[in-house]
């Protein structure tokens, strides 16, 4: 595997450039291309949760699978890079010398959606332990096991937890369990897809109280993806969300949810539940783009109430005017929140 210094910023932890990856898709001998992740432009500091919000099919999920470097066909990375620092050591994650394998666990780990299903269901918490962390511990089995029982301690779990199947926790057990096999080895970038959805809002507290654990005991990178806003407020140094494959606004969360830029992240704003205020939310017209023949220009310009010509013709650029925010609309700030 090649390692070589890291030529740039050392506190960002990861640096994603032009990044594009597309479903090939045949069909009845049509093949289409489906623009899942196109050109996204990003970086993630050391110790920063970043969370990426956008509604179902945006192509979140497309996006950290690439940044995981966990693509199968049909997804195809098209262009781009992704870019690691690890302890100091600059890693393109697509270099074809790069052994993906060897970074999981202990430098990389990835909570897909649905992770609850790495437990093997016939047999006990304590041998998916071993089966996944063992190999990447460098360690005797009897220090291996001191250092998984005081890891479940510090994140609230009880050891005993190890002598149960998984049939025998609640969701929300077997949720944080995944997330406490995920970071045993101290990883220094967690990526987690969607971790609290199916659970119900006081256990998704309990997980994110968790996840905001690990971050601050281990000083972790996180990029945390969900389509719940809410769930964002709490987590969240900085958001990204994404539409119709590309990262539309990016800032830190207050400024974010204080003021937001795009017509788009001040639609989701504005459909947040508010404390002594139940008028009904508008929903927003139309559908999401589908993305084998997304709309010329800005992808969000048939949903958007304030297009005008520009918009259906060229695609904005993901700029900065000022602070950290970066946002992609010829006419950003214009929509107010209702
Ligand atoms: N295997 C596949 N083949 C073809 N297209 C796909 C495939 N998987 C996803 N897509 C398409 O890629 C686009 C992005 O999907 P993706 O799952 O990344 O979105 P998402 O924002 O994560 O949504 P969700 O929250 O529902 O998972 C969508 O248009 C989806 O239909």
């Amino acid at each position: 595997m090649e390692i070589r210094e890291h030529p740039v910023a050392p506190d960002d932890v990861l640096t994603v450039d032009d990044l594009r990856a597309y479903y090939m898709v045949d069909g009845y001998g049509i093949s289409r291309q489906v623009k899942a992740v196109d050109g996204a432009t990003l970086r993630v500091r050391r110790g920063e949760v970043y969370g990426l919000a956008g509604e179902s099919g945006s192509g979140k999920t497309s996006l950290v699978k690439a940044l995981a470097g966990a693509i199968r066909p049909p997804l195809q990375i098209v262009g781009g890079s992704v870019n690691y620092n690890f302890g100091g050591k600059h890693i393109d994650i697509y270099d074809p010398a790069v052994d993906i394998r060897s970074l999981r666990w202990r430098h990389l780990s990835y909570i897909m959606q649905g992770s609850m299903s790495v437990l093997n269901p016939v047999r006990k918490i304590r041998q998916s332990f071993y089966d996944f962390a063992f190999p990447h511990m460098n360690m005797g089995k009897r220090e291996f096991w001191d250092t998984v029982e005081r890891h479940l301690t510090k994140l609230q779990l009880d050891p005993a937890i190890l002598m149960s199947y998984p049939h025998q926790l609640s969701g929300g057990m077997r949720q944080r369990t995944t997330i406490a096999l995920a970071t045993v080895c101290h990883p220094e970038f967690i990526i987690a897809d969607e971790p609290t959805t199916a659970l119900d809002v006081i256990v998704q507290r309990d997980v994110l109280r968790m996840i905001k654990e690990v971050q601050l005991q281990q000083g972790s990178s996180i990029i945390f993806v969900t389509h719940d806003m809410s769930v964002h407020a709490t987590i969240a140094d900085r958001i990204g969300i994404v539409y119709g494959g590309r990262l539309v606004e990016e800032a830190p969360s207050l400024e974010l949810f204080r003021a937001p830029k795009h017509p788009y992240t001040t639609h989701l704003i504005s459909s947040l539940p508010r404390i002594g205020d139940d008028r009904p939310r508008d929903s927003l017209p139309g559908r999401p783009p589908n993305l084998a023949n997304p709309p010329s220009g800005c992808p969000f310009h048939p949903r958007c109430p304030l297009a005008v010509d520009k918009c259906k013709t060229d695609a904005p650029p993901l700029e900065g005017n000022h602070g950290e925010s970066r946002v992609a609309c010829w006419r950003a700030g214009e929509a107010e929140i209702a």
